[in-house]
């Protein structure tokens, strides 16, 4: 079956970029992004790319090069549904805030949303590919929506979770580890592994049972957090030991059986997914009765939020046990580097912490809007949103938010950071001037011959 129409729910920051590069290779096939939120529609088809509604290296370009040609971004969500042969599903499966579940499990109402869309609309056979994250056996749930509410029509399931990084997510796509494929029909799965395979080799592609690409989505995030929270907990025995942080990463990551990667120490992950897919695994295990399989992998997720804690309680002991009336720089909203995504970023949970100290907080982020800390802020609903402006503000440089500042805490690891005249920051700061590193990117050494009192994680 050669797949010539494609149609992908979900214009987010799986859905475009992931669309973008299967539509760059595939200059064949026809590709509709579509969404209900009409604003994003119309950001990505904004004629200046730099307007784009998600900041990737690399996409940009892309975008440029295949829409209008085999791209597509529309709200008419019907249409695109009924032309497509194949529907990817890449709508937001955030945690439940609400009712059975509420903190843990997967909100998967706009996943059957779709699905019911996809069965009052279909008038011809659909492979339908799950490439939101999705809780072990969702497909069966889909499934019978599809099967018990279509008109006779054949639906065939596919699993095929998305494993890009925010900031590398190009990169990623051009060059995927692997690519994985679960589902139950052989030529269902051929037609999807066919699209990757014009860019992907075929030993990269892999093909499974549903149920363990399902799950394999959720583990990979689990095993990539729990390496950060493992390098994490060791980070405090460092502080008290005199042992560092980066030195044992580098020892023990030189073992090949453990592997150099994802072992930086830091503030805490954040992200959109590591948090919410844990907590997902954790319902999941709790559902079957496996007590210890569940408080194993919580214990990543208590890891992380003691991190962040830790964090900023350092900084207001150090600060000799009050921050109230002190103004502290914040350098970095975003969750990691060369991504204007903010969710669960540390920067906001520290932020709150030290708000709730009655800090002033000034923050610079190169790439997230300045609305957007108070929007995070307010939807932690620590404190009136009226609080929150009058106790955080967001500013254009991160020489304005140093301007005064008792501490900088580095919250991003941004690679301009690294080259900022910190002799110019030092100038303009209230001393002692501190810096409370937590992605460990500047230099010890370096900082305090400035005069800086510098403190870092796990050294
Ligand atoms: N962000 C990431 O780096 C990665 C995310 N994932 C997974 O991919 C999924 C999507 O994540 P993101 O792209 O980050 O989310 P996102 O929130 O950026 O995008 C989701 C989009 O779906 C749209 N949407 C929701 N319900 C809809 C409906 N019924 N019809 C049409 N559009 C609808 C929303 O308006 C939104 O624009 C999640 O399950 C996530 O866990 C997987 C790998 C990486
Ligand atoms: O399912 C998802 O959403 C994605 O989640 C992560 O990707 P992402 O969250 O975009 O970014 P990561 O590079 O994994 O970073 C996550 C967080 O961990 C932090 N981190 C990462 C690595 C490290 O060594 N130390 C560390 O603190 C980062 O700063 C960031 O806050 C996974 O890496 C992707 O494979 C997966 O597809």
């Amino acid at each position: 079956m050669k797949i010539k129409s494609i149609c992908c729910i979900g214009a987010g920051y799986v859905g475009g970029p992931t669309m973008a590069v299967i539509a760059k290779n595939n200059p064949h096939l026809k590709i509709t992004i579509v969404d209900i939120n009409q604003a994003r529609i119309d950001a990505w088809n904004d004629v200046d790319v730099s307007k784009l509604p998600i900041y990737e290296p690399g996409l940009a370009d892309i975008v440029k090069e295949t829409r209008g040609k085999n791209l597509f971004f529309s709200t008419d969500i019907d249409a695109a549904i009924d032309e497509a042969e194949m529907i990817f599903i890449s709508v937001n499966t955030p945690t439940k805030t609400y009712g059975k579940g509420k903190g843990m499990a997967a909100d998967l109402k706009y996943i059957e949303l779709c699905a019911r869309n996809i069965a009052n609309v279909a008038k011809t056979d659909k492979i339908v590919v799950e490439k939101s994250t999705l809780p072990v056996r969702t497909a069966e749930a889909i499934k019978s929506i599809l099967h018990n509410t279509g008109n006779n029509i054949n639906f065939h399931i596919l699993s095929n979770p998305e494993f890009l990084a925010e900031g590398t997510a190009i990169e990623d796509l051009l060059n995927p580890d692997r690519v994985l494929i679960g589902g139950e029909c052989e030529e269902a799965i051929e037609a999807l592994a066919n699209i990757y395979s014009s860019w992907v080799a075929d030993d990269r592609i892999l093909r499974t049972n549903l149920w363990s690409s399902e799950l394999s989505k959720l583990t990979a995030n689990a095993f990539l957090a729990q390496r950060i929270s493992s390098i994490n907990s060791i980070s405090e025995l460092c502080e008290l030991t005199g042992a560092n942080v980066n030195e044992v990463a580098k020892a023990i990551g030189m073992d090949s059986r453990i592997g150099s990667k994802f072992l930086k120490a830091s503030v805490g992950f954040g992200g959109s997914c590591f948090q919410k897919d844990i907590l997902n695994l954790v319902y999941i295990a709790r559902s079957y009765g496996l007590t210890e399989v569940a408080d194993y992998w919580e214990q990543v997720i208590i890891m992380n939020d003691h991190q962040k804690r830790r964090f900023s309680d350092r900084l207001i002991k150090t600060l000799y046990n009050t921050v109230s009336g002190k103004k502290i720089a914040l350098l970095g909203w975003a969750f990691k580097k060369d991504t204007n995504d903010t969710r669960e970023s540390a920067a906001i949970y520290v932020a709150d912490h030290l708000l709730n100290e009655q800090a002033n907080i000034s923050v610079f982020d190169p790439k997230v809007p300045h609305t957007k800390v108070q929007t995070d802020l307010n939807y932690l609903n620590t404190r009136s949103e009226a609080e929150n402006e009058s106790g955080a503000i967001s500013v254009d440089s991160a020489y304005e938010a140093a301007n005064d500042a008792h501490a900088i805490a580095i919250m991003t690891e941004w690679d301009e950071f690294k080259t900022y005249d910190w002799k110019t920051i030092y100038s303009k700061m209230k001393k002692p001037a501190f810096i409370f590193d937590g992605r460990n990117i500047l230099d010890k050494s370096e900082m305090e011959n400035i005069g800086f009192d510098y403190y870092s994680i796990g050294q």
